[in-house]
């Protein structure tokens, strides 16, 4: 089928050759030239016009919006004037649910089907095989699930129908996924300061060959291990765009403990930071109730 994508940053550009490796016509929208000639070169038909890309495509329209969460809301804006009744819009970035159920409701207002689509897998997914959590309209489904199937993994797609469901879905995996990259990398830092000297790339190789925690993160442990054997060459820096955040806030909406997404989220903040104020005030604290002794600067 016929398919608008808007957005070529790494996981679009992966996206639309992955569409047209299964044969739909991709018709590609970006500002950046040198993506829009990326995905010609492919095989698509590119643009840098709205106008144009919806010229192009044939009615109802589908557009598959891969960009940023920050900057859905803007690209919304630009193509409401240009959508018609009948048209779907497929959100596929990381945006949180209640966004997707807001944006779901505006555009239903004039006849637009919003689809919320988690999608997992990172750029070799997108490239080779994702994985989606889809919520929206039986209807939309109906017309969108052929390229959801091609350009997923066999069995790796999900429609959970209600607006929002897809976002959810995927916001709770990203959850899940700050807790066991968390959990991989204490294992590790309590290996790297035991006596024992273990080779790294080994370690997470024999752990991805019958043991319990063998997985797909693991095994990208093991490449990066492969690749840096201590990993000297980057920062124990964790940063975060916000979907721990959001599994966090809504856990706690919900009065769910969820100690281990909580902890993995809070080390992520605390990686950010040289020195810490608090550290600083429960140091003065001790000095003062204790005389206990402080690192001077
Ligand atoms: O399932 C996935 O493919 C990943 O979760 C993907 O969506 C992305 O890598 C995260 O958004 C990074 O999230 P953080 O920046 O919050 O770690």
């Amino acid at each position: 089928m016929q398919v608008g994508l808007i957005g070529l940053g790494k996981m679009g550009l992966n996206i639309g050759k992955n569409l047209i490796d299964h044969e739909h016509q991709v018709v590609a929208y970006d500002l950046n030239a040198e993506a829009v000639q990326e995905m010609e070169k492919y095989g698509a038909k590119g643009t840098n016009k709205l106008n144009e890309l919806f010229e192009s495509l044939e009615k109802p329209r589908v557009l598959w919006v891969m960009v940023p969460h920050s900057a859905v809301d803007s690209v919304i804006g630009e193509i409401t004037p240009l959508l018609e009744q009948g048209d779907i819009v497929i959100d596929a970035g990381n945006s949180h649910y209640k966004e997707s159920i807001r944006r779901y409701h505006q555009l239903r207002e004039i006849g637009v089907s919003f689809m919320d689509a988690g999608t997992s897998g990172g750029m070799e997914g997108a490239r080779n095989g994702a994985n989606y959590m889809v919520g929206g309209d039986q209807e939309a489904w109906a017309i969108t699930e052929p390229i959801f199937r091609d350009t997923a993994v066999e069995k790796g797609y999900i429609f959970t129908g209600k607006a929002g469901g897809g976002h959810f879905l995927k916001m709770v995996h990203n959850g899940i996924e700050y807790g066991m990259m968390a959990s991989i990398g204490e294992g590790f830092e309590i290996l790297e300061k035991s006596e024992f000297d273990y080779d790294y790339e080994k370690v997470a190789s024999v752990w991805n060959n019958g043991s319990v925690i063998r997985s797909w993160l693991m095994e990208l442990t093991e490449h990066a291990f492969s690749q840096d054997a201590k990993l000297d060459s980057i920062q124990g820096i964790m940063h975060s765009s916000g979907e721990g955040k959001w599994t966090l806030e809504t856990a706690l909406d919900l009065q769910t403990a969820t100690p281990v997404i909580a902890m993995s989220l809070l080390s992520r903040y605390r990686s950010t930071e040289q020195d810490t104020f608090t550290g600083k005030v429960v140091a003065a604290l001790r000095n003062e109730f204790g005389g206990h002794a402080v690192d001077k600067k």
